[in-house]
């Protein structure tokens, strides 16, 4: 079954226009790489689909009760402050109503590589720790597709390739994730679908190859690339800016 379809969506904020006729349709096995420029509409996009913003157009889990909603799709929102000092454990449980020994907790924490830090106030914890933290949260809630906002920011490299490695496992093992991220060369690495904002409307969508071109590179996001190939898999490294024309 399609884990998430949007139809024709579309925000407006007084004027502004932050989302513009999204039409997007996700499949189990697929992890799509929602990138675009700061201001873009990423957040929107996501925020849109689950229904936390009023939005034109149809989207699935936004059509669905709060509860069917839940088991439908975990989000891991952009902003990451943990506010109770909670044992790390019974926050990742939180996904699971509060049962610390079900093992979609234990799984979760060990695949985010926090399972060390269980009886740890979440608050004392540094900052990729406390995103690792909830990442296993979102995680634990076990659902069929997962949308997170900026899931990498303030990882290390490590986890950074495990994290993204995890979610294309979520999409082998036939589930679904939409990740927003601003790394270009992990999202062509690692995720199986591109789809690229500018200016709150959907301008590319496609395997990380057919998108990701000097071209788009340029127009979308202002920068030259070196674009290769290695073990198989696309290689974008941002080398500079491109120089605007003056209007
Ligand atoms: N609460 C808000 N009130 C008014 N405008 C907002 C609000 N949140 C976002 N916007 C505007 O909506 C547009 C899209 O923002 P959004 O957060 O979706 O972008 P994004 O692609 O996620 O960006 P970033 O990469 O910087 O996180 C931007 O122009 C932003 O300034």
């Amino acid at each position: 079954m399609t884990a998430l379809v949007l139809e024709h969506l579309s925000v407006a904020r007084g004027a502004q226009q932050p989302l513009q006729d999204a039409c997007l349709r996700v499949d189990p096995g697929e992890c799509v790489g929602l990138i675009g420029p700061n201001g873009a509409g990423k957040s929107t996009l996501l925020r849109a689909a689950l229904g936390l913003l009023p939005a034109a157009g149809r989207s699935s889990l936004a059509a669905l009760s709060p509860a069917a909603r839940a088991r439908a799709a975990a989000f891991l929102p952009q902003g990451r402050e943990i506010a109770w000092p909670m044992p790390v454990i019974d926050l990742v449980a939180l996904a699971q109503g509060g049962r610390r020994d079900a093992p979609e907790v234990a799984a979760a924490m060990a695949r985010m590589d926090v399972t060390a830090l269980g009886p740890r106030p979440a608050t004392a914890l540094s900052g990729g720790e406390q995103a690792r933290v909830l990442i296993a949260r979102a995680l634990a809630q076990n659902t069929p597709l997962l949308l997170a906002d900026e899931p990498i920011a303030g990882l290390d490299p490590a986890h950074q390739i495990a994290c993204m490695r995890l979610f294309a496992d979520l999409a082998a093992e036939g589930r679904s994730v939409v990740v927003a991220l601003h790394d270009l060369a992990l999202a062509a690495r690692h995720c199986t679908r591109i789809v690229v904002l500018s200016g709150g409307r959907i301008v590319a969508d496609g395997a990380p190859r057919a998108v990701l071109t000097a071209a788009l590179l340029e127009t979308v996001f202002g920068i030259r690339c070196h674009l290769d190939e290695i073990e198989g898999a696309p290689v974008v490294v941002p080398l500079a800016p491109v120089p605007r024309a003056k209007a």
